[in-house]
């Protein structure tokens, strides 16, 4: 490196595996923070480089530098994980090639006999991998109904060693107390982790590391790249021991995000506020539409949702992502189809609105039986709302609900 560059130009970043104390300082309000990436080379480039290179060259056979391989870190990376750190009041964000692989990370703190209480309602990728860890890795898994704090502290005993919360979830956006069970979780079982996978809602509206939780995972397919143009999972904490931990696996297994996948997330991560308070909004005009309408309607910015004021304890919106039931899985089945505007498709959290009948897509991997007993309706329709004009959203439901039977008039229903 040249001596005549001003140290404020060189890469702030220490090497991925050094420990960061204390962790990025946020200084601006976190709209302004998604926006503002410090300039990361000493060419003061707005955006962030892509540092497309598997390999970086040592000064000697003895003496490493900064970097060596990308797999153990790459200074894209890096950059991502200091700025979502920022975003998300981590010490310590390690960005991943998806939200399931953020989760198999954490996972592997397990041992076998070590027990894991779960929701009953939950991504069904994230139930299939808990499968996998109790039918192959002698992980006992119990999953209960987080909404009771109950159901959660009868099953905390000194083997607990995870406890693996999502509020709202997906699809049921059933809310738990996140707070008080990561305190009650702590006082019984000091070591046990409280993982929180927080996917639905983004740092935007909802910090669970700010409860008190040690491990906050997001799919950032989702809302933080929010164009569904790239997989990637993060995974933050606020311990430093535990980062190394976590750290190790991402490096031992080969899992760390790619440079070009880095970038794409900064890139997205910019407009997050911004989408996702449109987002927000419309799906609040949807929610209500379908609730005037006489549907089941399950969103957190309805005041009928049984956890409105738990949810509003904890968070700062309501997010994008909404189910209602019809009473017919034919029905339902009629309204995706007749749907022109919305998508049928799996996902959320991006520009363009989605519709989709979970027990057929999303969670089709979880056993019918199972899902029968965890009471996941088959009818059920998720919609995901994204930032198109609302106006156009609502007239095109309305049309899938008159096409399919579900509404007598297409006129005569509020918008
Ligand atoms: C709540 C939730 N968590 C985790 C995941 C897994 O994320 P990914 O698809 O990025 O692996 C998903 C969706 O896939 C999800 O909906
Ligand atoms: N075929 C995929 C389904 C992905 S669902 C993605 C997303 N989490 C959602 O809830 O829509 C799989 O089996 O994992």
């Amino acid at each position: 490196m040249s001596s005549s560059v001003p140290s404020s130009l060189l890469p702030p970043s220490p090497a991925p595996s050094t420990p960061r104390p204390g962790g990025p300082q946020r200084r601006y309000k976190l709209e302004t923070e998604v926006v503002y990436t410090e300039s990361p080379d000493q060419y003061r480039s707005s955006s962030v480089p892509i540092y497309q290179t598997a390999t970086f060259k040592q000064a000697s056979g003895s003496e490493m530098g900064e970097y060596d391989y990308t797999r153990s870190g790459n200074p894209t990376r890096t950059q991502l994980e200091r700025h979502l750190a920022k975003i998300m009041n981590a010490s310590r964000v390690l960005a991943v090639a998806s939200g399931m692989s953020a989760m198999d990370v954490i996972a592997r703190l397990l041992r076998p006999g070590d027990e894991v209480i779960a929701g009953d309602d939950l991504y069904g990728g994230t139930n299939r991998l808990l499968k996998y860890l109790s039918t192959n890795g002698g992980i006992i898994v119990h999953h209960v109904d987080t909404t009771s704090i109950s159901a959660v502290t009868e099953k905390l005993n000194d083997k607990t060693a995870m406890v693996l919360l999502e509020s709202p979830t997906n699809p049921l956006i059933k809310i738990c107390d996140i707070p008080t069970i990561t305190r009650l979780v702590k006082d019984r079982v000091p070591n046990a982790i409280v993982a929180v996978d927080n996917t639905m809602l983004s740092p935007i509206a909802q910090n669970p590391l700010d409860f008190g939780v040690d491990i906050v995972y997001e799919s950032a397919t989702k809302f933080l790249s929010g164009h569904h143009d790239l997989m990637a999972g993060v995974i933050a904490v606020n311990d430093e021991k535990l980062a190394e931990k976590l750290f190790f696996t991402v490096n031992a297994t080969g899992c760390g995000l790619a440079p070009f996948d880095c970038w794409l997330l900064l890139r997205g991560v910019k407009t997050l506020a911004i989408r996702f308070e449109k987002a927000q909004s419309n799906a609040q005009t949807v929610a209500e539409y379908l609730e005037g309408a006489g549907f089941k309607v399950r969103y957190p910015g309805l005041e009928s949702h049984p956890q409105y004021d738990l949810h509003w304890s904890m968070a700062r919106g309501a997010g994008a992502v909404l189910s209602f039931e019809t009473g017919s899985v034919d029905v339902s089945e009629r309204i995706v189809e007749s749907a022109r505007l919305w998508g049928i498709s799996v996902s959320f959290g991006c520009v363009n609105s989605l519709i989709s009948m979970p027990c057929k897509m999303s969670h089709a991997s979880i056993d019918p039986k199972v899902r029968a007993e965890r009471a996941l309706p088959e009818d059920l329709i998720r919609l995901c709302v994204g930032i198109e004009n609302v106006s156009d959203l609502v007239e095109d439901l309305k049309h899938a609900l008159f096409q399919a039977g579900a509404l007598k008039t297409e006129s005569a229903l509020p918008c």
